[in-house]
């Protein structure tokens, strides 16, 4: 039985994947060998060594501490594309939020149930301080041609708008995806200096951090509108809200509010909703409740972060997963330990992800308790199960 700690809701519809006769359900989980998580923060989480894998329901993962799991043997998965269509969706309100002033109208508008003249004479004399342009015939910027900038580059053509992409480690996937219309800028300077909408949809990563600041806004068309779906931390709020002050910033349409960013004239922020949808969080939910039941039952990794994705279907007898360093002489290593234990190796494969590698093997004959300890004790090897 394997115990599962859940550490934000999951959707019960998710959770269904990992049956009650081999995984235990926990809230508080004092000994999980699996985690479901969404955005909660695992940094400063104790992770015990029982711990085998993390599940994130979700795309980013910058809320684990990924580095610190690689090298500890934990697997931790996301669920690319599972909430794209949501983001897009909200990205769709954003464009049209930060152009048409509607949030300003709306409390505006809620103010003036308290007057003496007639609302409909007030909203006519008052309207025309929301007056906001169109989205056909601009030009939209999308930062990263992910899972979620794709589909926002393609919906913004179907919009009139004319969209620059710019995403230097665009996957085939995503570039087969993308409409033949939206134009490819190799530097950043190229789509910042052009476009009216810019929205971002990068990982936050110490590469991105702060990556919007005064000297990129300084390149940007005066009067820009910026959309940040992705995650606050690509933003300098200092540099940012100056810009808002300042009229060169027209816009923040932000999904992560924070206390300097509230209240201030300009920007919009939603309580991050991007994913907030049923249809998301059941995607999300169902995607990372199967690959963590698939690497802890059978020892298959799917959508990893952090180690390669290797899987094979099961057959008779058992199988060995070693999570090693990404060393030569391993597969030599490993196999020597098989051998002197006289299994006969009937299939087996072995993938690299950087400075880790993990190797499968399966089996016929019982494993004896040596060859654990056996493989154990090998330089260079991190993790070693027995399935
Ligand atoms: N608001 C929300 O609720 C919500 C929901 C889902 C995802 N997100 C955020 O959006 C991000 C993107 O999600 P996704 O599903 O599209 O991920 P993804 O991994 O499919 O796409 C990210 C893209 O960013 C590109 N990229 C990385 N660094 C870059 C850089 N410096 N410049 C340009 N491009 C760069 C990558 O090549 C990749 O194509 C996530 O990491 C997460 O932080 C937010
Ligand atoms: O990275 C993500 O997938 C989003 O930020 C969604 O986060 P959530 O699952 O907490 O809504």
């Amino acid at each position: 039985m394997y115990q599962v700690q859940t550490l934000n809701h999951i959707s019960p519809k998710g959770l269904e994947h990992l049956g009650a006769n081999l995984f235990a359900l926990d809230n508080e989980g004092s000994k999980p060998d699996g985690i479901l998580v969404r955005s909660a923060d695992m940094h400063n989480m104790e992770l015990g060594p029982q711990l085998l894998a993390v599940a994130r329901a979700g795309a980013g993962t910058n809320n684990i501490p990924v580095a610190d799991c690689s090298q500890r043997g934990i697997v931790v998965f996301n669920t690319p594309g599972a909430n794209a269509n949501a983001v897009k969706e909200l990205v769709l309100a954003g464009l049209v939020l930060s152009g048409r002033k509607i949030a300003q109208g709306i409390a505006w508008a809620q103010t003036l149930i308290a007057q003496t003249e007639p609302v409909a004479k007030l909203v006519e004399k008052g309207k025309k301080q929301f007056v906001g342009p169109e989205l056909a015939g601009k030009k939209l910027g999308v930062i990263g041609l992910g899972a979620i900038g794709v589909k926002v580059a393609n919906m913004a053509t179907h919009l009139g708008m004319e969209v620059l992409g710019y995403d230097p480690y665009i996957s085939i996937d995503a570039a087969w995806n993308l409409s033949r219309s939206v134009k490819h800028c190799v530097n950043l300077s190229d789509l910042v200096n052009q476009c009216d909408f810019i929205t971002l949809h990068i990982p936050a990563t110490a590469d991105t951090k702060g990556m919007v600041n005064a000297k990129l806004i300084s390149q940007m068309k005066h009067g820009v509108r910026i959309l940040n779906f992705a995650r606050g931390e690509l933003v300098n709020n200092v540099d940012l809200i100056s810009a808002l002050k300042s009229g060169r910033v027209g816009a923040y349409v932000c999904d992560f509010p924070c206390e300097e960013l509230l209240g201030v004239e300009g920007c919009v922020c939603l309580p991050h909703l991007g994913a907030s949808t049923p249809e998301s969080e059941e995607n999300c939910a169902v995607m990372a409740a199967q690959e963590l039941s698939d690497y802890l039952l059978d020892g298959n990794i799917r959508n990893s972060v952090n180690f390669p994705s290797v899987s094979m279907p099961r057959g008779e007898g058992n199988r060995i997963c070693v999570i090693h360093k990404n060393v030569p002489g391993m597969l030599a290593a490993i196999t020597d330990v098989a051998n002197k234990a006289g299994l006969n190796i009937e299939n087996m494969t072995n993938k690299s992800r950087g400075d880790y590698a993990y190797t499968m093997l399966d089996v016929t004959g019982l494993v004896p308790d040596e060859v654990g300890s056996g493989l154990l004790a090998l330089p260079d090897i991190i993790r070693v199960r027995v399935l």
